[in-house]
């Protein structure tokens, strides 16, 4: 796979607070990446710190250069949270101003239907709701034809429509083969899309990978199923960790294994229905790493 973003001990500190901790990462070309952390992880700091936006230490390689250098400015896009955007113009004006900055930006009457902005292209920034301008900074971000782009925080404030738009147009980006960065905090949409998971935890990246990895490693699954057997047949069952008897006909088996369980579940098939398996959420794998975390 081919590495566009690459750190090496990339550190920053503001004051005498270190924000960044040795961080390490790779990024491949094409992917979809989700970077999420607690408030105040250093998520932000991160994406300015690749951007070269901030005097960062340590090693960083973008797009086979240095951050912030002419061919990264040229070939990436960002959102980045309270952007700054000129507010007496149009939303088309600012479009085209931020097209001639690209070699070969996008065609801005494609880009606002794609966005689904093209009703509002005549009205002032300065009057714009905040969901409405997060999907113009998004517009932004896109208009340079970016092979990467770096979004901080991009629906927050959006409504369900334009979310819907936005994960679609990430999709089409994908399809198109552009790598993307997304830092949120909805778990469910980056879990969802994101092919790859960063956590960063008080500055220090604690996990890079899949989401699967993350789960194997958080190996908790949930067995549900109905029956009018006995709870106790079920609670030394093998991998069991706990169990409870939701209603008099429910049983939920959380197990530290999922196919051992299921295995062992083989001989009361005939007694149970409505089995459902799942894995632990990020929501939740995410709620344990903090705990751990605070506990330490
Ligand atoms: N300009 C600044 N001056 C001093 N400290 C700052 C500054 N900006 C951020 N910080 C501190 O750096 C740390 C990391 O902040 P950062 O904004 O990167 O976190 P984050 O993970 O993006 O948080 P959130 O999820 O709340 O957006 C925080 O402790 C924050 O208070």
């Amino acid at each position: 796979m081919n590495k566009i973003v690459t750190t090496r001990q990339l550190k920053f500190s503001y004051g005498k607070k270190e924000v960044l901790k040795n961080v390490n990462l790779t990024i491949n070309s094409g992917e979809i990446i989700g970077l999420t952390g607690e408030n105040g992880a250093g998520k932000t700091t991160l994406l300015n710190a690749l951007l070269g936006l901030l005097p960062s230490n340590g090693q960083v390689e973008i797009l086979g250069g240095k951050p912030g250098g002419k061919k990264a400015r040229q070939k990436i896009g960002s959102m980045l949270q309270g952007d700054m955007v000129l507010d007496n113009v149009t939303v088309i004006e600012m479009l085209n101003e931020a097209a001639s900055q690209y070699d070969e930006p996008l065609d801005v009457e494609e880009l606002l239907q794609k966005v689904d902005l093209k009703k509002h292209e005549n009205k002032l920034l300065k009057n714009l709701s905040g969901g409405l301008m997060r999907r113009v900074t998004f517009a932004v971000a896109l208009v340079g034809n970016p092979d990467l782009l770096f979004l901080d925080e991009p629906t927050v404030g959006m409504d369900a429509q334009a979310r819907k738009v936005f994960w679609q147009r990430i999709e089409d980006l994908r399809d198109a083969g552009k790598t993307v960065m997304i830092t949120s905090h909805y778990l469910e949409e980056i879990q969802q899309t994101a092919d790859r998971l960063l956590i960063l935890q008080n500055g220090v990246l604690t996990f890079q990978g899949t989401l699967q990895e993350l789960q194997n490693k958080y190996k908790k699954t949930v067995i549900r199923f109905k029956t009018k057997l006995a709870l106790k047949k079920f609670q030394k069952m093998a991998a069991v960790i706990s169990s409870a008897q939701t209603d008099a006909e429910w049983i939920c088996l959380n197990s530290e294994d999922g196919d051992e369980t299921l295995k062992a579940l083989v001989p009361f098939l005939g007694e149970i229905s409505n089995i459902s398996v799942q894995r632990e959420s990020l929501e939740n794998i995410f709620l344990k790493m903090t705990n751990e975390e605070e506990l330490a």
